[in-house]
């Protein structure tokens, strides 16, 4: 093993975090900043182009102490090397982790089984950055020679889930090619995607980093089939491109050499953004805007590499977010950005950090016995305050949110960007403080109203949530916010003592899909259970 493996619940700091756990829960957080004039300013970070705060959480210096000593018994820090350093940290695929050397810098050595991968990195970075300027120019055009105005991306989960978040969340900053995304194998999304596009003007990027999943093969048939029926087979050459490490798959698909672009095994799917899979970003903002974009992940690698744990903004990130997990027993975690362009963060993250760490074995094949994977989930501020807030302040269950907002809006409307903060603020401050039911019966009195309602208007606050304040919603800070969410996943998953990096869970279904797809095909059913056997009756009838 890369590193030593471990339970954690059998680490000293567990220990003293339980008893230190005992002590905390009861104590609300207007206590704790009133017992301590010092901690906002203390549990905070600065970092440039955005500000840390975490001190409106459930914890103090002492419970940071703690879980960092957690981090060092649970072996955070040598984990660390094996991860940067290219060792093979995804055991059960054989596989190492490095979509770090993805984002950096050209002259930098990332060694993998003796070799630096960094020159093929820059080499695969060179010919993306020649086919977008070319397009984004109009020097690369369709067979009948008009340039390109739409780009279709074919790809599900990590080959669909980043590109799509990160092309909305940088659509302020797009060149001018109209983008689409296509991932469900409902056919229906393909055919609303092609409506009132023009084969002669359209390129299809199909990304597969296996080149065998079966949503993305059928949409890019249909997509194929479409273009065939409107233009012609000859054209197929110049409208279809391909990301993916099975080249020979592509080309049996009919895809040509040159138009393929490779990545690597040793990139996840789901943290695969940053590689060609990244192509439709590159041809929405631009191969600088994208460049910009690993630089700000790289970035945030380098602070994540090289600051020690309590100064570690990831790290405390992941330490919160095993604090509220493990010892308050909170199941989910909110992201809320206060940005519509980033309305689809919250799903990206839901399968870089669900896939990764919704683990039960431990990295010896042993089942664990403490909770692992949280449960993330959100959207935009201000809309979700009129949607599921009352849950989260006046509900049962504890949940700790990350508010996302910036300084200043893109094209400078101040008006509203004031009132989108305002809000912003003003929700972490009520989450916070919540309201007592002396202030709600002396507000029913004011008011002349009756004060049996005063049960339903308290708040009882003390819900934490964790800031980050960026200056303004660019490529360079949207690559340090993402990387930030990836190495919280590493973090935990290594005091977890789970394999963040392999996903055996979602291939079950994927079988059992293909036996069942020959049952509905066919006359007979193959044996199944009686509910299933009664709802595949229904629908064949
Ligand atoms: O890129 P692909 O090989 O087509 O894989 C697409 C997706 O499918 C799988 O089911 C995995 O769960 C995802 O991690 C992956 O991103």
């Amino acid at each position: 093993m890369s590193f030593p493996s471990h339970n954690p619940t059998e680490t000293k700091a567990w220990a003293a975090l339980e008893a230190h756990y005992q002590e905390i829960k009861h104590k609300h957080l207007t206590e704790l900043f009133q017992n301590d004039p010092n901690r906002a300013s203390e549990l905070k970070k600065e970092f440039p182009g955005f500000l840390f705060d975490y001190s409106k959480n459930r914890m103090t210096k002492k419970t940071v102490e703690l879980l960092v000593q957690l981090a060092k018994e649970t072996g955070l820090d040598q984990a660390k090397q094996a991860y940067f350093g290219g060792e093979k940290i995804n055991e059960t695929e054989g596989r190492a982790v490095l979509h770090t050397a993805l984002r950096s810098p050209a002259n930098a050595a990332v060694e993998l089984d003796g070799k630096n991968v960094v020159p093929e990195v820059q080499e695969v970075k060179a010919k993306m950055k020649s086919f977008c300027d070319a397009v984004l120019s109009g020097n690369k055009k369709g067979s009948s020679g008009k340039a390109f105005t739409d780009v279709v991306n074919i790809g599900i989960g990590g080959s669909d889930l980043g590109p799509v978040m990160i092309t909305e969340a940088l659509a302020y900053y797009q060149k001018g090619l109209r983008l689409h995304f296509v991932s469900n194998v409902d056919g229906d999304h393909l055919q609303e995607s092609l409506k009132g596009l023009d084969p002669e003007t359209t390129l299809f990027v199909v990304v597969s980093k296996s080149f065998t999943t079966q949503e993305t093969l059928a949409n890019a048939q249909s997509a194929r089939k479409w273009f065939v029926e409107k233009l012609s087979t000859e054209a197929v050459g110049d409208h279809f491109i391909a990301v993916s490490t099975n080249i020979p798959q592509v080309e049996a698909f009919g895809i040509e050499a040159q138009n393929i672009f490779p990545m690597w095994d040793w990139v996840g799917g789901r943290f695969s953004l940053w590689s060609t899979v990244g192509l439709s970003v590159a041809l929405a903002i631009g191969f600088d805007g994208f460049e910009e974009l690993l630089a700000g992940a790289a970035a945030m690698d380098q602070h994540f590499k090289e600051s020690p744990s309590e100064e570690n903004i990831p790290v405390l990130m992941g330490l919160i977010g095993i604090w509220y997990n493990n010892f308050f027993g909170a199941e989910s975690v909110g992201v809320i950005p206060y940005t519509q362009y980033l309305h689809r963060l919250p799903a990206y993250l839901q399968q870089a950090i669900m896939e990764s760490n919704g683990k039960s074995t431990d990295r010896n094949g042993n089942p664990v016995d403490y909770q692992t994977g949280e449960i993330v989930w959100g959207e935009p501020g201000t809309n979700s305050q009129h949607a599921f807030f009352q849950l989260i302040h006046q509900g049962t269950k504890l949940i700790p949110c990350d508010f996302i907002g910036y300084k200043k809006s893109l094209y400078g409307e101040k008006e509203h960007h004031d009132k989108l903060m305002a809000n912003f603020f003003a929700q972490t401050e009520a989450l916070m403080n919540g309201r007592s039911l002396e202030e709600v019966q002396e507000e029913l009195k004011n008011q002349g109203q009756g004060a049996h309602l005063a049960p339903f208007k308290v708040f009882a606050g003390n819900k934490p949530t964790t800031t980050l304040l960026f200056d303004q919603l660019n490529p360079h800070s949207l690559g340090m916010l993402v990387a930030l969410y990836e190495h919280r996943i590493f973090v935990q998953g290594v005091i977890w003592n789970i394999f963040s990096y392999d996903q055996w869970g979602v291939e079950l279904g994927k079988i059992l899909a293909k036996t069942i797809l020959s049952d509905i095909q066919s006359d007979s059913l193959t044996s199944h259970d009686s509910s299933t056997t009664q709802l595949l009756q229904r629908y064949k009838n």
